[in-house]
């Protein structure tokens, strides 16, 4: 059977210091990704909101229209920034995300918007000749309160996403991308690896309460139930801002073994994910063919949806 990884490819993970200045965070960037092309990573992976404060007051002021598609420069600085820093640098560049806009959203800043308009927590993936290769919106808002600890409400300004998102690199094979709260869902990660993906990539910005608990846990979660390598990219910890993200960057092999992990600072994160060890692994513990469709249902032969 055809290796789900066809080469052995080097992955970087940016730990961006994110600020509220959105144009240094993009010049920023490119300083970053430059920096993990040098090392050899060819798939490089940018944090969620990487070019905004992380904060549902923040959304409407940040987020840029990208629909039509190609937007303007003048609708997303940043989908241009990101497209010509994925040809600069020749990788497949993972842009971490940033706060979306409907065409015609207003100043108002929630979901309303007086107009109905709406804001979404959307990634963009580039190839190396600087062309879109994939979007995808965050399917599961994180909202989620925590009494004495945390309280977050996307739900307040943003709305979901509707599909799975692949990554299609002829060369290495094929990604999913999601971000942060979606990784808490196994459904999608299991639908994305039964489909073929080698590679689930989380851009995401756990806290200080739930990165503790459950950042590891997850990534390890998913590859170990998946068998496929797994790379969470955070922006670095920022105790003046008022989201203090937890860091800890991290890729997971496909045998649920750490292979790399950033702390709480600014870093990039470089890892070689080798072809073959996912066929190894799932040689060793065959749970791929040892599932039951006789006692419990196949999720990702039921409904899935691949477009909004
Ligand atoms: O799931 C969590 O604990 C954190 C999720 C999060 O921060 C996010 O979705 O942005």
């Amino acid at each position: 059977m055809a290796q789900l990884l066809k080469k052995s490819v080097k992955l970087a993970l940016i730990q961006l210091a994110c600020t509220a200045d959105k144009a240094h965070n993009l010049s920023h960037a490119r300083t970053k990704v430059l920096e993990a092309t040098r090392a050899g990573a060819k798939i490089v992976v940018l944090p969620e909101c990487f070019n905004s404060p992380y904060g549902t007051k923040y959304f409407p002021q940040y987020a840029e229209q990208l629909l039509p598609s190609p937007p303007t420069e003048d609708q997303s600085p940043t989908f241009h920034a990101l497209s010509t820093l994925a040809k600069e640098a020749g990788v497949y560049l993972v842009g971490g995300s940033i706060p979306e806009k409907e065409a015609g959203f207003g100043s108002g800043g929630d979901k309303g918007d007086g107009q109905g308009k709406k804001l979404w927590n959307t990634s963009l993936t580039f190839g190396p000749q600087g062309e879109l290769l994939g979007t995808h919106r965050k399917v599961h808002l994180f909202d989620i309160d925590i009494p004495g600890k945390i309280r977050f409400k996307e739900s307040e300004v943003l709305s979901p996403g509707n599909k799975i998102t692949f990554i299609d690199i002829p060369e290495y094979g094929k990604i999913a991308v999601a971000i942060c709260y979606d990784i808490r869902f196994p459904e999608l990660a299991m639908v994305a690896a039964r489909k073929g993906a080698f590679l689930l990539l989380y851009p995401g910005a756990f806290n200080l309460t739930t990165g503790k608990l459950h950042w590891e846990l997850q990534a390890r979660g998913r590859a170990m139930d998946n068998q496929v390598f797994v790379g969470l990219c955070s922006p670095s910890r920022d105790m003046e801002a008022e989201y203090n993200a937890w860091g800890h960057s991290m890729v997971v092999d496909p045998n649920a073994e750490v292979l790399g992990q950033l702390d709480e600072k600014e870093g990039v994160l470089v890892q070689e994910l080798v072809a073959g060890r996912i066929e190894e692994v799932r040689k060793g513990i065959p749970i791929y063919s040892q599932r039951r469709f006789d006692v419990y249902p196949d999720v990702s032969e039921g409904k899935v949806r691949y477009e909004e």
